[in-house]
């Protein structure tokens, strides 16, 4: 079988005929010849039968006088098998024709030179591509570079219009209130509190809010950095537009995630309405809920002998079935003189409440109706929309779109509810139109979130950047701003066992003594004066300060005893300290007023227990200096508002990033200075560097946090003793012996 596959080669020569009648022409078959040869030298060498000698004799004859064929074609011979094999084997010799013999010579030379440039070529191949023996198989097959994919850019938006493409308003942009359209009465109001100018987001929302041609007929979404005025931007519209009213009915919902923020909006919400009717109320968790509802819902008599029989009748009937309704109309009836039906008016035009109590309300308040509502504002809105907890903002969204209690109904609604199910209905009853402002520092273009509030036309507000960083940018990746007032240092605690102490030192040394961090110096090398009066050394530079291998050092020694009761007594500064919980928040007070008795006055601590008397006592307080010190959970982290707080302390890092921007923003507010200060172990360091300091998530304006070096022997040893003791005091304390 190879034969058949093999090679044609060009005939070396004259071929035999297998058969006197084949065979046309001596040089065909040279295979012939060969053989004759072969037989001819057998025949010398050895000795051969007579018989074959004869054959042989004869075959020469043939060749040498071949039988000449007629003029007809030669018709090519077969080629059998045999023949085939037999080619392939056939070496030229003597006898080859001259003609063919060139041929094949030349053929014979070309073929050589091939065959010899053929195995230079591989010979070089191999000699530079020379790998040691036993690597061979290890090395891998040179592979083509791996093309790279061109990176996904969409060309399209999986958000909606409205978060994809929001209004976007500088930090920096400024306008008078008379310019915006604010009302005389609330210029003279704005100007007593030493409002002049509407900061950003005031510029952007009051003409939207505002009846006119800038006013924006729709749902409005609102993202603007802590401490940016969002308060006013809201309140000072909703008063204006609801100051003309003269009956009262509940109109404006403000929903806030602590009571603590409740309080603080109350406040500003009752400087606007002086001088106006409106009366504005508290929903808050923690005040009795038959006392809220007297204040929420004013009860009174109205005659309708009609009205009154019917659900006289229909309390027979329940008394009979035994299936008392209780809390409700039927309730307040029995209450009622004769033949009149309790009828309920709102006791407040707008209520600022936190989202459970408002639920409560809504499901067990009778005579709570949200019919008159044409504003729902929630602020720190992804924190509430975030947990849902209870499903408030369902419940909220069901009571503001659904129908009123049929009982409750006024007979306006009870005739267009008729006029809807009659035969001549033509038009579907308008849907009440609730006018749904949101906002927050840390806004997120979460559409499952977002979705619960059913928005109308919504348009999202972003407040830029100042490095000119649209906020847009910021926001798809759910980034943060920061104030660009706001300064930022970390400090290493090793493994957090003495970190009370390190916090001790950064109120004495960073806080209350007014010095600020300095750039890095030799441990025992002198500084001198003229370099430690200068107030410009002592800023760290960017270059030396935020980066973890290269640490600037505070001074070493501690401030003399004296010196800091004289700092803490006479110092402006005030400091709000997060910890994680309100347990960490009691122990560290405790801590902290031991190590240092002269703290023990000035510190106090804000807990989840601290009744709403006391925490307005206690931030008002810490509001004008009488204490310095507030020490308090993740409670105080969001939306509060305490005038001119000068410091941060992260005792215990935040949770989250989000955290994080809340809690530093309590300082740095409307464009005032303030420090923030993180104290991180060493577990906190790596996520704490990477995802807060130097993350892109958030934006500081090109701004570091610088990491001071506080050495364990200057400031940490010297207090050990009082440390062991102030923990052994904690723990009489927390086992009750004290
Ligand atoms: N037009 C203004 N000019 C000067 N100060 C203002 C102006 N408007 C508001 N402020 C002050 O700015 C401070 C911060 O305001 P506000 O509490 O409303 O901030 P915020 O944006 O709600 O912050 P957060 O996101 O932390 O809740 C308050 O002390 C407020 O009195």
């Amino acid at each position: 079988m190879p034969a058949l596959y093999g090679r044609w080669m060009p005939p070396k020569s004259t071929t035999k005929p297998h058969s006197a009648k084949t065979a046309t022409s001596p040089k065909i078959d040279p295979h012939g010849q060969a053989e004759a040869l072969e037989a001819t030298q057998d025949l010398s060498s050895k000795a051969k039968p007579k018989k074959r000698k004869k054959e042989l004799k004869e075959e020469l004859k043939e060749q040498q006088y071949p039988v000449q064929e007629p003029s007809r074609p030669s018709k090519k011979p077969k080629k059998r098998k045999q023949d085939v094999q037999q080619d392939d084997a056939a070496q030229p010799d003597e006898t080859t024709p001259k003609k063919h013999k060139k041929i094949l010579d030349k053929f014979e030379r070309s073929s050589k030179l091939g065959g010899a440039l053929l195995t230079e070529e591989l010979s070089e191949i191999t000699h530079k591509e020379k790998v040691p023996d036993g690597l061979r198989d290890l090395v891998p097959i040179p592979q083509p570079e791996p093309v790279a994919d061109a990176p996904f850019v969409p060309t399209f938006s999986t958000l909606p219009s409205w978060l994809a493409d929001p209004i976007t308003v500088e930090s920096s942009k400024t306008a008078l209130f008379k310019d915006l359209g604010v009302q005389s009465d609330f210029l003279r109001k704005l100007e007593k509190q030493g409002f002049k100018d509407a900061l950003a987001v005031q510029t952007a929302l009051l003409p939207m809010l505002h009846p006119g041609c800038g006013q924006h007929l729709g749902d409005i979404c609102v993202s603007a950095r802590t401490g940016s005025g969002k308060t006013l931007a809201y309140l000072l519209p909703m008063v204006e537009a609801l100051s003309n009213r003269v009956v009262s009915s509940l109109s404006a919902i403000v929903v806030v995630p602590t009571r603590q923020l409740v309080e603080q909006a109350l406040k500003v919400a009752e400087d606007l309405c002086t001088g106006t009717k409106l009366k504005v109320g508290t929903a808050v968790g923690n005040i009795a809920l038959a006392t809220e509802q007297k204040l929420l819902v004013k009860r009174r008599p109205q005659y309708d002998k009609a009205r009154a029989q019917e659900l006289h009748k229909r309390a027979d009937q329940q008394w009979k079935t035994g299936f008392v309704e209780r809390g409700g109309i039927l309730e307040d009836l029995m209450e009622m003189p004769k033949d009149h039906i309790p009828s309920y008016e709102s006791g407040v035009d707008i209520l600022i409440c936190t989202p459970g109590r408002l639920v409560e309300h809504i499901e067990s308040t009778t005579g709570f109706l949200l019919r008159d509502v044409k504003w729902l504002v929630i602020d720190e809105a992804d924190q509430l929309l975030d947990q849902e907890f209870q499903g408030w903002a369902s419940t909220l969204i069901d009571a503001l779109h659904g129908e009123t209690p049929e009982d409750l109904m006024t007979v306006q609604e009870r005739l267009a509810k008729l006029r809807l199910h009659s035969r001549w209905h033509i038009r579907p009853a308008a849907h009440r139109q609730v006018r749904k402002v949101i906002l927050s520092a840390t806004m997120k273009k979460d559409l499952n979130m977002l979705g619960i509030l059913k928005f109308k036309r919504p348009k999202l507000v972003v407040v830029e950047d100042e490095d000119g960083t649209s906020r847009q940018e910021v926001n798809d990746g759910d980034a943060y701003e920061l104030p660009s007032t706001l300064d930022e240092y970390a400090v290493a605690v090793g493994n957090g066992s003495d970190k009370p102490l390190y916090l001790l030192h950064v109120l004495l040394r960073h806080v209350f003594s007014d010095s600020r961090p300095t750039r890095p110096r030799k441990r025992l090398s002198t500084q001198s004066d003229s370099s430690a009066n200068d107030p410009s050394s002592d800023l760290p530079s960017p270059e030396d300060s935020d980066s973890p291998d290269s640490e600037s050092s505070s001074s070493g020694a501690s401030p003399k005893a004296e010196d800091a009761n004289t700092a803490v007594t006479q110092s402006n500064h005030r400091v709000l300290i997060f910890t994680k919980s309100n347990e960490n928040a009691s122990r560290l007070s405790h801590l902290v007023s031991t190590l240092h008795p002269l703290l023990k006055d000035y510190t106090k601590t804000l807990t989840r227990s601290s009744t709403s008397k006391s925490s307005k006592k206690l931030l008002d307080a810490f509001g004008k200096g009488k204490i310095k010190v507030l020490i308090s959970s993740d409670l105080a982290s969001r939306g509060l508002d305490i005038a001119d707080l000068t410091h941060v302390i992260n005792y215990d890092v935040p949770s989250g990033i989000t955290s994080y921007v809340h809690r530093v923003g309590r300082t740095a507010r409307a464009g005032k200075p303030g420090q923030a200060w993180t104290l991180f172990t060493k577990t906190e360091a790596a996520w704490f560097w990477k995802d807060i300091a130097k993350g892109s998530t958030v934006k500081r304006g090109g701004k570091k946090v610088h990491r001071i070096t506080v050495y364990r022997d200057d400031v940490i040893e010297q207090r050990l003793e009082a440390y062991q003791e102030a923990l052994q005091k904690l723990q009489g304390a927390v086992e009750g012996q004290e």
